[in-house]
């Protein structure tokens, strides 16, 4: 008898699934997959599940290439239980004792359900013939191309970008492959429908367009069994988890458990963009109530209905799952946090950078991006970093995440001491300008920046005492850029660097059509969420995206080739230099400050390698011995989402 419990159960509900133990296995040369055993097994009790067939199988569908790169291992690891890893792991005999996973046989009808191996019509008459799908598909067989290509027609049909995004996830729980090969040949049009500005609204109304889970729920309800959820998850090879516990999704505050569109969307990312293979990544989130109203009134909401905990209750559940991802997993899990707020975000970060391998995206990642955009715009306005002054709307994660990194820059540019390079970035949170008369009252992340000056209470009155050459809104309130704003920037500077980061493009603090008129099309503008090109004059102007999504897929890749054991700054400031190298001639001369997303895979393996070769210099990384050609290498470990043949 086959039992199905968790994903195997969420997947198949009339799944031809047959785990090792079942008869028919003997003469059916399927796919071999991971699936869940029954919960006797589960228990520890009786387990007749042998490791001796999977051997044959796989034998039989192993890669051509046996390549054996870390991030290759996907051809081996999802498809081939019973062999021995680049760790040097024998999988069923470590899911036998310590998971209740089972290695089983997808053919068939299974086979057309499991997304990691199904091709739909690109099973060609030897597979079929091979994997009993005789009947069950028409008898046109068509190339991957061609599925990319009427997959592209049917989304362009979608005029809403919500509905875009369904079936953009109805592709990646279908068929894994052809969701990244799309998403890859077709980044740029299709970055905002998975990523920002759509997964915004996705997150929203998650609750209604919730159709299969995706990722790892962890509640306050599993307390106590953290450890165990993690063991619920199919995959044991993980190399990236993103986390959020919701409460601040993009600039649209807090959607409790509904954020996990976010965690979900940014490893889509680190496939894509940054060629981590898709088995290898986790997306959690931590669900411990949700303080919106609306949410918690809402008969379609996901999460659990209570407030937030808060305080010791928070802190133990965090601290729980932390030690049971690295029980779990090792240390050199990369875990990135997402979305946290910035009363939590900060202190996580502090507390588990010493002890694990962490990155806050939103405070680390967007100062890496956010650095190198401003590194490239100095080619367009001149001067050094150190000879410009910095205005901030918003002095929280992303605020004061970037102004610090860009005083660490100074400071190595000029050796001046940090103190005194970060007198030259100012910042304005709702209360006002960020001055030394409210110092005791201010954060402890916002102390840094109180700087002598008369208070000053809005934007406007602060750009025109500050005179800053570089603008940036980090505070997730839409249309504060105002037009009094724009033009007081373009009344002092030539080419006024105007920076909107705030998502989605609902909060953004200007748009790009505001900042051209207003600038009198002088301004160098990027922002977080992109816009369509604008016409100004009949000239076109095309502003860049100013996202942390440039950075952190590199990013990960670079640590997790170098094995990097810790995040340092000196890593995010290596990433940044990488970015800012890759805006060519071609990009200035067209305004750019970032260069198009079409290459973001050479620029990623860029990223990645200075990264890791910042590892090594450090001493954190692992990997040893270091690869000659880090580029090469970061390079030919990317995941590629090519159908492979099942012989
Ligand atoms: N483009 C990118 O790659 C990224 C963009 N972001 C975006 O940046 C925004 C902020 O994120 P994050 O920094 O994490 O959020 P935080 O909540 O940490 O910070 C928000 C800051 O904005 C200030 N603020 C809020 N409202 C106003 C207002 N009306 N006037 C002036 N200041 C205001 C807050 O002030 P106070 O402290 O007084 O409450 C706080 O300092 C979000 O929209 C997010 O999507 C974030 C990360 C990356
Ligand atoms: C881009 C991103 O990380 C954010 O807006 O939070
Ligand atoms: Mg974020």
């Amino acid at each position: 008898m086959i039992s199905l419990n968790g994903s195997s159960f969420l997947s198949n509900s009339l799944s031809g699934i047959s785990t090792l133990s079942h008869s028919r296995r003997k003469a059916s040369p399927g796919v071999v997959m991971v699936a869940q055993g029954s919960s006797n097994n589960r228990r520890g009790g009786e387990r007749k599940v042998g490791a001796v067939l999977e051997n044959t199988l796989v034998n039989e569908i192993k890669d051509k290439d046996g390549s054996s790169s870390i991030l290759e291992m996907d051809s081996k690891s999802t498809v081939g239980g019973g062999v021995q890893d680049v760790y040097g792991e024998d999988r069923a005999t470590e899911d036998q004792l310590v998971t209740p996973w089972t290695t089983s046989v997808a053919s068939g009808y299974s086979l057309l359900r499991d997304p990691h191996h199904n091709k739909g019509l690109a099973f060609s008459e030897k597979e079929r013939d091979a994997h009993y799908l005789r009947g069950l598909l028409p008898p046109t067989v068509v190339t991957q191309d061609l599925q990319v290509k009427k997959m592209m027609h049917n989304i362009r049909q979608y005029q809403v970008p919500l509905q875009r995004y369904m079936a953009m996830m109805d592709l990646q729980n279908m068929n894994e492959r052809l969701f990244y090969k799309v998403l890859i040949n077709n980044v740029e049009e299709l970055l905002p429908v998975v990523y920002t500005p759509t997964v915004g609204e996705a997150c929203q109304k998650y609750g209604s367009i919730f159709r299969r889970p995706q990722g790892l729920y962890i509640s306050l309800r599993e307390k106590g069994k953290i450890l165990e959820v993690l063991k619920n998850w199919p995959e044991k090879n993980i190399q990236v988890i993103v986390v959020t516990d919701g409460e601040r999704i993009l600039g649209l505050g807090d959607l409790g458990c509904q954020g996990m569109g976010i965690p979900v969307g940014k490893l889509a990312l680190y496939a894509a963009l940054g060629g981590i293979r898709p088995s290898a990544s986790l997306p959690v989130t931590i669900d411990v109530g949700t303080n919106n109203e609306k949410l918690l009134k809402d008969e379609f909401y996901i999460g659990l209905r209570q407030k937030r905990a808060t305080g010791q209750e928070y802190a133990e559940l965090l601290d729980e799952f932390m030690s049971a991802v690295k029980q779990n997993y090792g240390e050199k899990v990369l875990i990135q946090f997402e979305d946290f707020a910035n009363h939590n975000a900060f202190e996580l970060l502090a507390k588990y950078r010493k002890t694990h391998l962490v990155f806050n995206d939103d405070i680390q990642g967007t100062a890496s991006v956010v650095l190198a955009g401003i590194v490239a715009a100095l080619k367009l306005v001149g001067g050094t970093l150190a000879e410009h002054t910095f205005l901030f709307l918003g002095a929280g994660e992303a605020g004061t995440g970037i102004a610090e990194l860009i005083a660490l820059e100074m400071s190595k540019q000029t050796k001046a001491p940090l103190e005194e390079t970060r007198k030259k970035i100012w910042l304005v949170d709702s209360k006002g300008l960020i001055v030394s008369s409210r110092k005791e009252s201010l954060q402890h992340f916002k102390q840094p920046w109180a700087h002598d000056h008369e208070p000053i209470k809005n934007l406007l009155d602060a750009v025109k005492s500050i005179k800053p050459t570089v603008l940036i809104g980090s505070s997730g309130v839409g249309k504060t850029f105002t037009k009094e704003v724009v033009e007081a920037m373009a009344s002092f500077n030539e080419k006024p660097v105007i920076l909107a980061l705030s998502n989605p493009t609902s909060q953004s603090e200007c748009t790009a059509e505001e900042a051209y008129n207003w600038s009198k099309g002088r301004a160098i503008f990027a922002s977080g969420s992109p816009f369509d090109p604008v016409e100004y004059k009949d000239k076109v102007f095309v502003s860049g995206q100013a996202n942390n999504a440039y950075i952190f897929p590199g990013f990960g890749l670079g640590l997790i080739i170098s094995g990097a054991i810790r995040v340092h700054d000196d890593m995010l400031l290596a990433a940044s230099e990488a970015l800012a190298a890759e805006v060519t001639q071609e990009n200035f001369d067209k305004g750019l400050i970032f260069p198009p997303f079409s290459n973001i895979r050479k620029i990623s393996a860029q990223i990645a390698a200075r990264v890791a070769a910042k590892a090594y210099e450090l001493g954190l990384a692992t990997r040893l011995p270091q690869p000659e050609n880090l580029v090469q290498y970061a390079e030919s470990c990317m995941y590629s989402p090519d159908y492979r043949s099942y012989r």
